[in-house]
């Protein structure tokens, strides 16, 4: 955990401590949105979220879970479609249009577990307030009560702890325009702060900590301001709840304070924060978090593609939470499932360089582009990930690393021989990036 200076409003240093050490040694997790934008489906595939400008973003907002905010926007697109499409009928018609009825939560645990996810996180309450379980004063806004019929959250919860993954949950603490209304959608960040909204989020919170014991508590946008106390349904009692029932739950930053377990970046949106100790990289497979139909092969990370960004993300210290987009009915999208696959067996191959891992010092080696190579580190081992065939010279200081006994994670023996500056590798023929585990001399390895 890294406390940062302490706020005048509380003192967070009874709450700070290391991060569990679970949460950095997992380095891959599933996030799932899953609800009533769940129906729609609708985003128009603009770019990722930090290099787009916000004007653009607002009204060209990739993230089909935005859906019903998008439609509020006179010259949006969406709102053009929402008219074609479903006429004047009102956003909460989708969640009653929303059936689940394929839901099998026992094969999605499956599918991330054989994706080399060690933990999932799921949405049980975006930010058009409707819950995925019966959260206090929600009324029949839900899908216990309507809709699907049934508690979301337990029914993932269950199944993806037997298969011995962790289980989050995520809460838009910040923005919920059923309780707000869109107080002003060319501001579309504009929060609720008042106490009451705080004490209905914090009830949320406590609830889920209760009935789920969620291993992660990640919080989106912020918390509001009026539940930034010392009270009972402040943010601290609410964290010291949490700590308390769950001894190796993890929070993440976006509360709007200065205590967390670790950092948050969004595609390329906050990548400063990719330079704390413990951080993790959001972001949906294709350009939206939400299931979007419009979405295709070019707006989408294959299983190659994957592969390098979930390498590139734990060569430099993070993890990577990757968001996966039922459908309404529940099903897995297939442009969604095949990079999940394909993720998964090279994991099944070479897993050993990321499942635990950690950054190589860049005494020993340094990341390159041409070839591509991206270095991780256990404390006994360096690993080389090269996505390139045949003969490739790596930049590394062969006197830190045993260059005889390098080989594939899958025991494939490789040829290296040292040579100025670095090692040259003759890599076997592989589908992805080649791995090369090289022995450490001596107490060279991962950065502390
Ligand atoms: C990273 C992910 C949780 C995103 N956070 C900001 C939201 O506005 C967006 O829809 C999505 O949930």
């Amino acid at each position: 955990c890294e406390a940062g200076p302490v706020d005048d409003a509380v003192d967070w240093t009874d709450l700070t401590r290391p991060t569990p050490a679970w949460f950095p040694a997992a380095r891959l997790g599933i996030f799932v949105h899953w609800g009533a934008y769940s129906v729609p489906a609708w985003a128009e595939p603009t770019g990722e979220l930090g290099t787009i400008d916000e004007a653009t973003w607002v009204r060209h907002n990739p993230y089909a879970e935005w859906y019903w905010h998008t439609i509020q926007l006179p010259g949006a697109p969406a709102r053009e479609h929402h008219r074609t499409v479903w006429g004047d009928r009102p956003y909460d018609d989708f969640l009653d249009l929303w059936k689940a009825e394929s839901f099998d939560a026992a094969a999605w645990a499956r599918l991330f577990r054989q994706a080399g996810a060690r933990y999932v996180v799921l949405v049980t309450k975006h930010h058009d307030g409707i819950a995925l379980w019966d959260a206090p004063g929600t009324g029949t806004r839900n899908t216990v009560h309507r809709g699907p019929q049934r508690d979301l959250v337990a029914e993932l919860a269950a199944a993806v702890r037997a298969e011995g993954l962790r289980f989050g949950t995520y809460y838009s603490g910040g923005l919920d325009w059923s309780v707000t209304g869109f107080l002003d959608p060319e501001q579309p960040l504009l929060r609720p702060n008042d106490a009451a909204y705080a004490a209905y989020a914090a009830v949320h919170v406590r609830d889920l900590v209760d009935r789920y014991a969620p291993d992660v508590l990640w919080n989106d946008i912020e918390w509001p301001d009026a539940g930034k106390h010392r009270g009972r349904l402040g943010l601290h009692e609410l964290f010291r709840h949490y700590y308390d029932a769950v001894a190796e739950g993890v929070v993440n930053d976006r509360w709007g304070e200065t205590h967390w377990d670790y950092r948050t970046s969004e595609y390329q949106h906050a990548r400063e924060n990719e330079s704390a100790a413990v951080w993790e990289n959001n972001r949906g497979i294709g350009l939206s978090f939400g299931y979007n139909q419009v979405e295709g092969p070019e707006h989408s990370l294959d299983a190659h593609a994957a592969v390098r960004h979930l390498v590139d993300v734990v060569s430099r210290g993070g993890n990577l939470l990757l968001d996966v987009g039922p459908t309404a009915a529940g099903e897995i999208p297939e442009l969604q499932r095949r990079t999940l696959e394909g993720l998964g067996a090279w994991l099944a191959a070479n897993g050993g360089a990321v499942h635990g891992a950690a950054p190589l010092s860049p005494a020993v080696a340094t990341a390159s582009d041409e070839p591509w190579v991206r270095w991780t580190a256990t404390p006994t081992t360096a690993y080389a990930v090269v996505d390139a065939a045949g003969d490739v010279t790596v930049r590394a200081d062969h006197d830190a690393v045993d260059w005889a006994a390098s080989r594939t994670p899958a025991g494939t023996a490789v040829e290296a021989q040292p040579v100025d500056g670095g090692l040259a590798l003759r890599l076997p023929p592989a589908d992805g990036p080649a791995v090369v585990g090289f022995p450490l001399a001596g107490t060279v390895g991962p950065r502390a």
